[in-house]
């Protein structure tokens, strides 16, 4: 019903995404790890998920330089089944292009973790509001991925990473939008309740 909506609202999002200057950017970038490494629930072992910043998205390059040794820090694959898998990535590991031009980790098929496997995952996205719902690029990839968070505890906690100028009102949020755990900004870090289970 919303679809249209929630579309226009991400090319404003984008648009808006994409205008912040290099040097907000880069000072973003690390109030962001500080966010991160601040919270609650911030890992100390096992498999992280980040993503390969682009279109505007708020980098995680600092955080990544920045995680326990003994976290391994993984980017989002496209897998066939419609779900997302996570491959280990290091700065001068193999990456190859997926069908939207963002680079993945070059790993053998048996080398990839699924969504379950996952300690702590920040997302990339649209746009947020205050309720810790998500809007994402439409494809549903992180709510898919996700969907058994609704009815399971954490790990993997979830954490949705943005601009605080990716806040709105509403995102008009639909029964399937994965639940963020919390969210972090370059200017705050938001907590939220678990999703209630059906
Ligand atoms: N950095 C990053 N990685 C990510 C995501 C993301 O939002 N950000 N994803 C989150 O789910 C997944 C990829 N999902 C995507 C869904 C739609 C489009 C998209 O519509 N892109 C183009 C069209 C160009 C094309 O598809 O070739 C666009 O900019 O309009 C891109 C990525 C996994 N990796
Ligand atoms: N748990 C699910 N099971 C089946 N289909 C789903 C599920 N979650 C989302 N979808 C499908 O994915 C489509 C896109 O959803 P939505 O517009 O909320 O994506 P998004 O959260 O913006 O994208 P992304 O997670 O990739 O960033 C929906 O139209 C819906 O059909």
């Amino acid at each position: 019903m919303s679809t249209l909506l929630r579309d226009t609202m991400r090319r404003e999002l984008r648009a808006r995404r994409r205008a912040i200057p290099a040097p907000a950017r880069i000072a973003a970038a690390e109030r962001l790890a500080e966010r991160l490494s601040s919270l609650p629930f911030a890992p100390r072992s096992g498999h992280v998920a980040g993503y390969w910043a682009m279109d505007g998205e708020i980098a995680l390059h600092v955080w990544q330089l920045r995680l326990p040794k003994s976290c391994t820090y993984c980017l989002p694959v496209l897998h066939d089944d419609g779900r997302l898998r996570f491959g280990p990535w290091r700065p001068g590991d193999a990456l190859v292009s997926n069908r939207h031009g963002i680079p993945e980790p070059d790993v053998a098929e048996r080398a990839l973790l699924t969504a379950e496997a996952m300690q702590f995952v920040v997302a990339p996205l649209v746009g947020f509001d205050a309720n810790g719902h998500r809007l994402g690029m439409g494809g549903g990839w992180y709510d898919r991925s996700f969907a058994f968070r609704r009815t399971q505890p954490a790990p993997p906690w979830l954490v949705g990473a943005a601009f605080a100028a990716q806040q709105v009102e509403s995102v008009m949020p639909e029964a399937w939008d994965m639940p963020l755990d919390a969210l972090c900004s370059e200017a705050d870090a938001h907590l939220f309740d678990p999703a209630p289970a059906d």
